[in-house]
């Protein structure tokens, strides 16, 4: 049986007289790893930032349980990431890590024991002797990794952990994400659903302060993935013009045209398929693609981030 690790009811968060967080509920299963995902500005970093303890709410409550009940003071038991980690360039990564491990409560045995262990399960140990001022992107945020795990928490909170590094930084964090996630929880805010799809197995997708679609990948996939057709026409007049009137057939439900190309959402996938082949042959349309499938959870978070 799964277990929750993390409730979190009504929680809001205002500044001055706007509300950027309006009143969400959620909770995070233990071992689970779920994405919060959203355009800039849905809310993201300031949920963040409340469940890590570091932003006071205007209402409503985060609770995190071990062993089934509540704790008093959550923050041993997480580790947090934020989206711009400050580190001190003087220092090396070993010399970083044996810090933050003695300020998360470990003694100094402990510490100079996890930070081995985790410049090692980073990918830093030979860089963990040089300064850090020296670090790629990718580097920093494995160290930043490193730091927020080397009290072992129970939940592993990331700010956009990839967003601002190149796409070797990005393949290495991701791959470390996909191990570490083995191990302990995860939550980590995004606006790139492919890195939430690579990794987690649960969405909370977000939009101007407010919770708009939450479930596992699989139901969401399985729920609203709808039947398209993607069609791409010639450039020619008469392609054109018929490809801005397919729209009005009457098995299409839905249509997105722009610039030669247009995704028909339709009732019946095969039968729109025949139809539209038969119609552009007969009137010499040239037609490029037309790939008839099932819409894509992009699809589903474009529409559920516009509406
Ligand atoms: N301290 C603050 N004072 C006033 N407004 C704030 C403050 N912090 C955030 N906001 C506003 O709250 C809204 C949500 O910001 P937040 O950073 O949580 O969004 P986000 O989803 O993390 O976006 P991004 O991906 O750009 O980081 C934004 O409109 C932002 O301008």
């Amino acid at each position: 049986m799964t277990r929750e690790l993390l409730q979190v009811k009504g929680l809001s968060k205002r500044f001055k007289d706007r509300e950027v967080v309006k009143g969400i509920s959620f909770s995070i299963a233990e071992g689970s790893c779920a994405a919060l995902i959203g355009p800039n500005g849905a809310g993201k970093t300031t949920t963040i930032r409340m469940l890590a303890g570091l932003l006071q709410p205007s209402g409503g409550s985060v609770v995190l349980l071990a062993e089934g009940r509540p704790v008093a003071d959550p923050r041993p038991y997480i580790g947090y990431l934020p989206q711009m980690p400050v580190f001190y360039p003087w220092m090396t990564g070993a010399e970083f890590l044996l810090y933050s491990g003695e300020l998360a409560g470990l003694t100094r045995r402990e510490a100079t024991r996890e930070t081995g262990k985790w410049l090692d399960a980073v990918g830093l140990r030979d860089a963990g002797k040089r300064r850090i001022g020296g670090y790629s992107g990718g580097m920093k945020q494995r160290l930043g990794l490193a730091q927020a795990l080397i009290h072992r928490p129970r939940l592993l909170i990331l700010d956009e952990p990839v967003s601002a590094l190149d796409p070797a930084g990005r393949k290495d964090v991701l791959t470390l994400l996909q191990r570490i996630r083995l191990e302990t929880t995860v939550l980590f805010s995004t606006h790139v659903l492919h890195d939430a799809e690579e990794i987690c197995d649960e969405i909370l997708m977000m939009r101007e302060g407010e919770i708009v679609l939450q479930g596992s990948l699989d139901h969401l996939r399985r729920t609203y993935s709808e039947p398209v057709i993607r069609l791409e026409v010639g450039g020619d007049e008469v392609s054109r013009a018929w490809l801005a009137a397919a729209g009005g057939k009457d098995f299409v439900v839905q249509s997105e045209i722009s610039g030669g190309r247009a995704k028909l959402r339709v009732a019946d996938v095969e039968r729109a398929a025949l139809e539209l082949m038969a119609d552009a042959v007969s009137r010499r349309v040239t037609i490029r693609t037309l790939e008839a499938g099932q819409s894509t959870l992009e699809d589903l978070f474009l529409k559920a981030v516009r509406s």
